[in-house]
């Protein structure tokens, strides 16, 4: 196992710039998630860690060694693709056993790693398949047995689960969290699926455009999100936004749209309120409460508004709704039928509001700048 530590790393393609100049510190035995849009650069970053892409600038430190310049098969690292990446004409068990005699591992060894593989990941019953008789999740089983068999430093994976259908990842996804707590190595993982980032990270790096938008404990991000973007990426279905200005009187500051006005907590923002500022307002699906539904919390406000549409979910429901110029998504727990047009009141959880300023779209609460901190992990 091995902590991984990547400074101001910067990857360039002809004049386009994919990677620019990120910092990354991975202890030993954490498991991070790179996640963000398609184009955002985590795919890239990823495979310069592997040495499948060479490193334009910047620093790459495995166990505080740097990497640069190893190939990739002495960096300790393995990776599993989205692709599984399997050789068709080979057994399962061949295709465990292949790395392992290319790297001249000798017999025995090479048993006790592949029979430890078998075991992790119930292989048993496959073990004379070829890929083509496996299904997509057994495939994939097996590519994390050929990872798992070089008992590398570090764990790299791209997208493993894409091109598994919903049931199949969420399995996938609790097997990939227990196994890699069992085996507590190192673990880089990208997604653009923030769900996957939330449920299987001690640390989330959001990407945006080449650089982090930021990084920290999954309830960190979704709790203090540093700018509308991280806030509209992580969270499903994504935070409402309402544009309005920050208004300060006699009772003190408050946000206000056409719809409504929400008192602020000033000493949440510590002086960075101005009178007549304009910004963004954000709030939760679960922070907009339909009368009777859940909790709700004291003060905030209550609004009516128009339901248009109703998502059931079984164990809740999502009810999009429009207040004046305002449409928005609210969440019902128990939830019963609305019908379409229906006038609900809907208390607002001011107390959770999000303060983005419209022009730089960076959040008005101080966030606190997220590194990976060993305690939070625990
Ligand atoms: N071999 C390459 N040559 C030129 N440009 C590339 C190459 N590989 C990636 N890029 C560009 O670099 C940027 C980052 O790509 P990257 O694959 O890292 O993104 P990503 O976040 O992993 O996206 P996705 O989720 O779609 O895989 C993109 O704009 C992409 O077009």
């Amino acid at each position: 196992m091995a902590e991984v530590k990547v400074r101001d790393l910067v990857k360039v393609y002809g004049r386009q710039l994919a990677v620019r100049g990120i910092d990354l510190d991975i202890p030993d035995g954490a498991f991070v998630v790179l996640v963000g849009p398609s184009g955002c650069g985590k795919s890239t970053t990823l495979r310069m860690i592997a040495g499948l892409e060479s490193i334009s600038h910047g620093e790459l430190l495995i166990d505080g060694k740097r990497a640069n310049d190893l190939p990739s098969r002495d960096r300790g690292v393995a990776m599993v693709f989205q692709t599984y990446a399997l050789y068709p004409h080979l057994t399962v068990k061949e295709n465990l056993a292949f790395s392992l005699k290319l790297a001249k591992v000798d017999p025995a060894d090479r048993e006790r790693r592949i029979t430890g593989a078998i075991e992790a990941l119930e292989l048993q019953p496959y073990l004379d398949r070829r890929p083509s008789e496996l299904s997509g999740g057994q495939r994939q089983r097996v590519a994390m047995g050929r990872a798992i068999v070089r008992e590398p430093e570090v764990f790299l994976f791209d997208e493993p689960l894409s091109n598994l259908d919903a049931k199949l990842r969420n399995q996938m996804r609790v097997e990939i969290k227990r196994l890699q707590h069992r085996l507590g190595v190192t673990t880089i993982y990208v997604t653009h699926d923030q769900i996957e980032a939330m449920t299987l990270a001690d640390v989330i790096v959001v990407m945006k455009d080449g650089e982090i938008a930021q990084q920290g404990t999954p309830l960190d991000v979704f709790e203090n999100p540093a700018s509308k973007f991280v806030a509209s990426f992580i969270g499903s279905p994504q935070m409402n936004f309402f544009d309005g200005v920050i208004k300060q009187t006699d009772a003190g500051f408050a946000f206000v749209t056409p719809d409504m006005t929400i008192p602020l907590e000033a000493d949440k923002y510590q002086g960075a309120l101005r009178d007549g500022q304009r910004v963004t307002g954000g709030l939760r699906p679960e922070d907009i409460i339909p009368h009777g539904h859940g909790m709700q919390p004291e003060g905030g406000l209550s609004i009516k508004a128009e339901v248009s549409l109703t998502e059931l979910l079984g164990n809740e429901s999502l009810l999009f709704a429009r207040c004046g110029t305002v449409e928005f998504v609210a969440r019902m727990q128990q939830p019963r039928v609305v019908k379409d047009s229906e006038f609900l009141e809907f208390h607002i959880a001011g107390s959770r509001l999000h303060l983005f300023d419209a022009d730089t779209e960076l959040s008005l609460r101080t966030t606190r700048n997220d590194n990976f901190n060993e305690e939070e992990r625990e």
